[in-house]
């Protein structure tokens, strides 16, 4: 990480469609060099946070700051320093891959080789297909690789490895690492929170348009909710579980207690996707309670807050 200013900062983000308020005041900041992921469930304001950041949607309030320019006033120099793959990739042209990306390549001052990027997204023997005639994986990556073919500063991933099969998966990855080496600044969303945790240095989870968490990946949801979880089954067989942050003394009182292996021993350090599940479900919970109340307060002729 530098000491340059943050490649994003984001202050009391809203965005309103309608009455219907899909961000309510969404603060972070993305420093640059850095990966930072975008989590939170269908529908929770991730794609609205990115296509606003990206220049292409209007906030309805807050500030917004991506490589030190407000995008809801930027202009072409600045979107050429941006890379973006959408979540809804590009229309299926009648172009070959390697003329497609080669047209793009010219758009960009300093744009990256084509048969590289072709080989780093794993499109070599399909260089030569017409874009209609890929597989919807093959398209995805298609949209990665024109995402990265002007050697971006930054760039936005949304949903970037959705269709796509276990090993393109990897290779996307390695392609993420390379950039990041090259010192791009990444903004992921993705529903595989191993992907997650397994690209970014920090992360944000969002849900009903606010924030609920962000810090290191490793460190999301706060230390309770990364305590071990040891469980067995008793001589009678019926199942236990505690939660210890000393696993192994837990075990070897009830391996001496058992005179031998506990049944069904397992031990459990709960991943990012256990923790993001917690915390999306406590945020449900919440949301449901509050719009219970809201509905009792409407009930009662009650004056409700928004
Ligand atoms: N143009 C629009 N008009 C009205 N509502 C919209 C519009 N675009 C998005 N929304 C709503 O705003 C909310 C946030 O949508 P958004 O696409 O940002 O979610 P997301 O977190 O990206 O979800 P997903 O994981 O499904 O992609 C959703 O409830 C969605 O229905």
């Amino acid at each position: 990480m530098s000491s340059r200013p943050p490649a994003v900062v984001v202050r009391g983000l809203r965005k309103s469609y309608g009455s219907f308020e899909a961000l309510r005041g969404v603060d972070f900041e993305i420093a640059d060099g850095e990966t930072f992921a975008l989590l939170g469930p269908n529908g929770a304001g991730k794609s609205t946070t990115i296509e606003i950041l990206e220049g292409y949607r209007d906030r309805s309030g807050g500030e917004a700051s991506v490589l030190g320019v407000d995008p809801g006033k930027a202009g072409t120099a600045w979107k050429a320093r941006l890379g973006i793959v959408l979540q809804s990739g590009a229309e299926a042209a009648n172009v070959t891959v390697r003329e497609q990306l080669t047209q793009f390549a010219r758009y960009y001052p300093r744009s990256r080789d084509v048969e590289e990027v072709i080989a780093a997204v794993g499109l070599e023997e399909k260089a030569k297909v017409r874009i209609r005639n890929l597989s919807g994986g093959q398209r995805r990556r298609l949209d990665v690789a024109l995402g990265v073919i002007g050697r971006p500063e930054l760039l936005f991933l949304d949903e970037p490895t959705t269709g796509f099969d276990p090993e393109a998966r990897r290779q996307f990855w390695e392609l993420v690492r390379t950039l990041k080496r090259e010192g791009t600044t990444i903004l992921l969303t993705t529903h595989y929170l191993d992907e997650a945790a397994q690209l970014s240095d920090r992360a944000a989870v969002i849900a009903h348009g606010a924030l609920l968490d962000i810090g290191a990946v490793d460190a999301i949801g706060g230390q309770a909710a990364r305590v071990p979880i040891v469980r067995w089954r008793d001589a009678t067989g019926a199942p236990h579980e505690e939660r210890t942050d000393t696993p192994g003394a837990l075990v070897a009182r009830l391996s001496a207690e058992a005179g031998g292996e506990p049944r069904d021993l397992e031990v459990i350090r709960p991943s990012l996707e256990d923790i993001y599940l917690g915390l999306v479900r406590e945020a449900d919970e919440r949301a449901a309670t509050a719009s219970g109340a809201g509905a009792r307060g409407a009930a009662s002729g009650e004056e409700v807050a928004a």
